[in-house]
């Protein structure tokens, strides 16, 4: 048998995908021996990737989020499937290793930012005491990167609400803070799960634009959690809709709104058709849809 002659055509030049930081392997939560809540979710995260996780209340978006992040409320745990984290399983990491990955890599914020802060301490002391304790910062270098970072987070006068009480911030404020100190530890990957859902709806779109900004300066995957279509559509590339622990319906952004094939994902877009969602997809989303 002759050798195959070698193609004269220049090899395609093509850049190998990233591989994940975050991945989720048909992931399952439950209370071992009984029932699951979340039956098999599975879906990856590249550096600077954005995806989000859409659903009603109950649909078990929280759960996947703290299954990815390992913390699950006992009784509840992991049932089945994997999260890896650079391609490593986490369930074989001891908890020791597991929290100190965890605090490298994912960053997490919620609803409610108040109820994460200390209300009779400054925000500075309280971003500079995390500093301290997961960057090893002394006490100078902790007090200017709080400030460095309350500055990424686009707030104005940094120093001054450095030296500010939680009560003297509003709430678009409070969740800046928030996002300023889970990005202390420097993660790749950050959570956000129902982050603007207190806010009214011009602030929501300001923390969203922050998000957006923050994921194109420094890299940082997304992974936003919301019972809003708008709020995901404005953000992420790709989307994951969940209804009753199940993944209903996976894909680009884009084409799921314009597309929807389940129709629980049709329900959800029409709610939202009488306010044009096209508004809400970023350059960023459309693009999915070529
Ligand atoms: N600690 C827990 N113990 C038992 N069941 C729980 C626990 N936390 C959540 N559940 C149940 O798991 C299911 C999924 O809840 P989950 O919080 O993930 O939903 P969600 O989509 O995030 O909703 P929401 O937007 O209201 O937070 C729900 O039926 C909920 O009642």
């Amino acid at each position: 048998m002759s050798a195959p002659s070698p193609s004269l055509a220049p090899a395609p030049h093509r850049t190998p995908p990233a591989p994940p930081v975050l991945a989720l392997h048909d992931v399952r939560v439950g209370r071992p021996g009984g029932d699951d809540l979340v039956h098999g979710v599975s879906l990856a995260l590249a550096p600077g990737a954005t995806l989000g996780i859409v659903g009603e209340s109950g649909s078990g978006k929280t759960l996947t989020c703290r299954a990815a992040l390992g913390v699950l409320p006992p009784p509840l745990a992991l049932t089945g499937g994997r999260v890896e984290i650079d391609g490593a399983d986490t369930a074989r990491l001891t908890p020791r290793e597991w929290t100190a990955l965890r605090g490298s890599t994912l960053g997490a914020v919620f609803q409610d930012p108040a109820s994460y802060l200390n209300p009779s301490l400054t925000v500075g002391s309280q971003l500079t005491e995390v500093l301290r304790v997961k960057k090893g910062l002394g006490r100078r270098a902790a007090r200017e990167r709080a400030t460095e970072l309350l500055a990424q987070v686009h707030l104005r006068e940094p120093a001054r609400v450095r030296s500010q009480y939680p009560h003297e911030l509003s709430g678009g404020m409070l969740q800046r803070v928030l996002i300023a100190t889970a990005l202390a530890a420097g993660p790749r990957v950050l959570i956000a799960d129902e982050a603007t859902t207190a806010l009214d709806v011009t602030v929501q779109a300001e923390i969203l634009d922050l998000l957006a900004d923050l994921r194109e300066e420094t890299g940082l995957a997304l992974l936003v959690v919301s019972h809003d279509l708008a709020v995901v559509a404005q953000v992420c590339a790709e989307v994951l809709v969940m209804r009753d622990g199940d993944v209903v319906e996976q894909g680009p952004t884009a084409q799921v709104l314009h597309h929807p094939r389940h129709p629980y994902t049709r329900l959800l877009v029409e709610e939202h058709e009488q306010y044009g969602l096209d508004k809400f997809l970023s350059d960023e989303t459309t693009r999915e849809d070529a």
